[in-house]
């Protein structure tokens, strides 16, 4: 079934079957325009807890196929996205407004999930230890962990889907996803790759609309092995009371404030580009964007002055625009969220170096690519996440005083050091206390690596090796032969 965008209803994918037309609809908004791109039927309890059977009963053959079976549905995603890379881009751009070209390269990043679990689903291996007793064999299973839910934030709509459905699958397991309901449209264009790839019914679902009342039955389905959440800590926090009276397995990756350490012998135009990559991906509206930026007093002022010039390049506007490099905030909360950080620091005594201000433009929540000098941990926006294009930048002497500042968070989830000494490098990330580190790169995402944060941003991996292990339940057989 193919929904074309400018359709306005969009429905859920239950058991092999579209449903949800008689349901009451909430409407996607484009936050360039304020337009309404679509909207999607407002499921709850009943529609979750018929995904959850669906999946379970799918369970009782996807999980028995082989590794190799499993990986010809996740490759045949893959080309269906590849394909479809400008119609999921474009849609992506519509309902949440990031930038084109970034959207086309989610749409990218996102499908290299599907291939790299397609072929690591074959990769699971058991053990057969070596036995303390002669009338003893010992053997270590691997088996899919069960019916599993994803849940989704709206910020990368395909790739937090696929770095979940990737790993999930290719274990065995099958699954029940609810997107945000800022950005539902991008998935429910997967669910048509994955009904065109030819997957059972059953094995993947998506139910939209009410988060509360979804993640409750989620959360109270004992069918429900597994629950992989991707969003802010505040709700991962929910999530982790909730699971505890089925004491369910929790994937949580979280909320981060990344600092970014620039010091005196860092090649500054390596630090300038790798800081603009970092910041502004998405309008900084990144899990692992820098937050805050410390650099020490032998180039700050080279490197505000250069990373200002920078910004000043950027263009804002429409993502629908091949031009525009930075785009709308999701909503009007958020544009008032990263005024109100930007306000409270100038009140402090941080000093605009560069934007600063909202832009009023067709009805759009935009802010200005925005860089402030003369910041203090204080402030908010050195403390919780911005999720805006806004740049602190705070003069530090030396490195240990770095660390400690970098440190002085409940995140932990990324961190970027700029140095061209290898001796200042190891130092500086064997001290970070950050689940990911970039060291002269601002981007530092891959698909074979382990993604995820340290203390509040979150519990385990997604990404390599240790992603799909997420999925899975280790079994200990001993056999007594006599
Ligand atoms: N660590 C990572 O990999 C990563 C990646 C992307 C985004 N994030 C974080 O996500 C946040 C931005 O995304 P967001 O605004 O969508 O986050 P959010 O926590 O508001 O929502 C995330 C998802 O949870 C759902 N949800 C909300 N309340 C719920 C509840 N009570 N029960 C069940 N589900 C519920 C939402 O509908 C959405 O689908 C930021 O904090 C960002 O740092 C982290
Ligand atoms: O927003 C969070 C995403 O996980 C960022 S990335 O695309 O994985 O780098």
């Amino acid at each position: 079934m193919n929904q074309t965008l400018d359709e306005k209803n969009y429905l859920m994918y239950i058991n092999g079957e579209w449903v949800g037309k008689d349901l009451e609809v909430l409407d996607v908004v484009n936050p360039a325009n304020g337009q309404i791109v679509g909207s999607v039927p407002i499921g709850g309890e009943v529609e979750a807890n018929q995904a959850i059977d669906a999946a379970y009963d799918a369970f009782q053959t996807w999980s028995k196929t082989t590794a190799y079976e499993r990986a010809s549905y996740l490759k045949k995603l893959h080309e269906l996205m590849v394909e479809h890379q400008d119609e999921l881009a474009q849609i992506m751009t519509a309902e949440m407004g990031k930038p084109i070209n970034e959207a086309r390269g989610e749409v990218i990043y996102a499908a290299a999930f599907l291939e790299w679990y397609a072929e690591e689903g074959k990769r699971v291996y058991g053990e057969i230890l070596p036995s303390h007793m002669t009338n003893k064999r010992l053997q270590v299973w691997k088996r899919p962990v069960g019916v599993v839910a994803a849940i989704t934030p709206w910020n990368f709509p395909a790739a937090m889907l696929t770095r979940k459905m990737g790993p999930a699958l290719a274990a065995g397991c099958t699954i029940v996803i609810k997107p945000s309901s800022d950005s539902p449209l991008t998935a429910i264009k997967m669910l048509e790759l994955c009904e065109e790839a030819g997957f059972p019914k059953g094995v993947i679902n998506l139910v939209t609309g009410s988060s509360s009342q979804i993640g409750k039955a989620i959360m109270e389905n004992e069918k429900i092995r597994k629950v992989t959440f991707t969003g802010s800590t505040e709700v991962g926090k929910i999530l982790i009371k909730q699971s505890a009276h089925q004491v369910k397995r929790l994937s949580l990756e979280l909320g981060g404030h990344a600092p970014l350490i620039v010091l005196n012998d860092a090649n500054v135009e390596l630090a300038v580009k790798g800081a603009i990559a970092s910041k502004f991906r998405n309008a900084g509206q990144t899990c692992v964007c820098a937050n805050r930026i410390y650099v020490q007093s032998g180039i700050h002022d080279e490197f505000v002055e250069k990373f200002s010039a920078a910004v000043n390049l950027m263009k804002v506007g429409n993502g629908a625009e091949t031009e525009v490099s930075i785009g709308p905030l999701i909503n009007q909360a958020s544009l008032e969220k990263v005024s109100h950080h930007v306000e409270d620091a100038l009140s402090k005594g941080a000093k605009i170096e560069t934007g600063g201000n909202e832009i009023s433009n067709n009805g759009g929540t935009f802010y200005a690519p925005t860089v402030i000098s003369n910041v203090n941990p204080s402030m908010i926006v050195m403390q919780e996440e911005t999720f805006g294009p806004v740049a602190p930048i705070q003069k530090v002497e030396t490195m240990e005083e770095a660390i400690s500042f970098a440190n002085d968070t409940p995140y932990g989830l990324a961190a970027y050091v700029f140095t061209d000494s290898v001796a200042k490098g190891t130092l500086l990330i064997e001290q970070l206390n950050f689940g990911i580190v970039g060291w002269n790169d601002g981007a530092p995402s891959a698909v074979q690596a382990p993604f995820g944060g340290m203390k509040e941003s979150g519990v385990g991996r997604e990404g390599g090796r240790e992603g799909i292990e997420a999925f899975l339940e280790t079994q200990y057989v001993s056999i007594a032969i006599s």
